[in-house]
């Protein structure tokens, strides 16, 4: 009863199988492919994988990438299945205006965070951040209610469109640094600063509104190149998306 849990971001797609479509289930393989090479999956890592006997996945790139991965799982008779999000889902409930207008992975990712809090018994509001193409910063209160979230450039769209609205900015990647002196460095430490703000800003919001400090939990490609510049207390979790799907696969396939 192998499960294969599925992230389609905008710049790659994230593969993770497991033993079982339950929490804590063992892992048995896991990969990443940037989208321009999603069809080579089924000739290539996916081969020689035994059959998932489930498929449970997020996707936010688009439907010709659906259809593209969906190809490569032609590879077995088992049909992928997406999540929407929905009003409510594995004990959050989506306080957005048009609730199946979030980001999959937004929804999918703060559950893998609610459920993280409750297995340490944590009943506190929390901050999800997640650092992709691009980034999401999401309120969620302590009775497991998704207040709203805010989404901003990654890093690489951020300096992609100040390299194209300008002139003078066409310079290699820098370093962060606190009072930047050159403009490599003025790039790099701008691009890190707005996420980091951003993160602070949500922090504030949350705090006034729920009247305590929230936890914040980090996760997305980008993550690890944010988490020495940022000014709130986090923990950077990789898994957060496969966590997420495993607590919603576990309701959806245990019938
Ligand atoms: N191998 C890598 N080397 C350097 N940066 C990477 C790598 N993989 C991902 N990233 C960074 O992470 C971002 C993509 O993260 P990811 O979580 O896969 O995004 P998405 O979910 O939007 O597809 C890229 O924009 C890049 O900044
Ligand atoms: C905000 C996103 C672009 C993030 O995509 P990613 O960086 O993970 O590729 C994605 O979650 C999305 O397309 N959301 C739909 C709009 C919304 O969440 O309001
Ligand atoms: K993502």
């Amino acid at each position: 009863m192998t499960f294969l849990a599925l992230d389609v971001g905008n710049t790659r797609l994230k593969w993770a199988q497991y033993d079982l479509p339950a929490p804590g289930a063992k892992l048995l393989a896991q990969g990443a492919v940037f989208l321009e090479n999603i069809d080579r999956l089924a000739e290539d890592e996916w081969r020689t994988m035994p059959a998932p006997s489930r498929i449970l996945g997020c996707i936010v790139a688009g439907d010709a990438i659906k259809r593209r991965v969906a190809e490569q799982m032609e590879l077995w008779d088992v049909a992928p299945r997406w999540v929407v999000p929905s009003v409510e889902e594995a004990g959050l409930s989506n306080g957005y205006d048009h609730p199946a207008r979030l980001g999959a992975d937004r929804w999918v990712a703060m559950i893998g965070a609610h459920h993280r809090l409750l297995a340490r018994g944590s009943r506190k509001p929390c901050v999800v951040v997640m650092v992709g193409t691009a980034v999401t910063v999401e309120a969620i209160d302590a009775a497991g209610k998704f207040l709203g979230g805010i989404i901003l450039p990654g890093h690489g769209i951020m300096l992609r469109a100040l390299e194209s609205g300008t002139a003078g900015l066409h310079v290699p990647t820098g370093e962060v640094r606190d009072f930047p002196t050159n403009t490599s460095d003025a790039l790099t430490s701008g691009g890190t600063f707005a996420i980091a703000g951003a993160v602070q800003r949500m922090v504030e919001n949350v705090t006034r509104h729920c009247g305590e400090t929230p936890e914040c939990i980090m996760t997305g490609g980008a993550g690890w190149k944010m988490a020495p510049s940022m000014s709130v207390k986090f923990e950077l979790v990789d898994s957060l998306i496969f966590d997420g799907l495993l607590e919603i696969a576990s309701r959806r396939f245990a019938a």
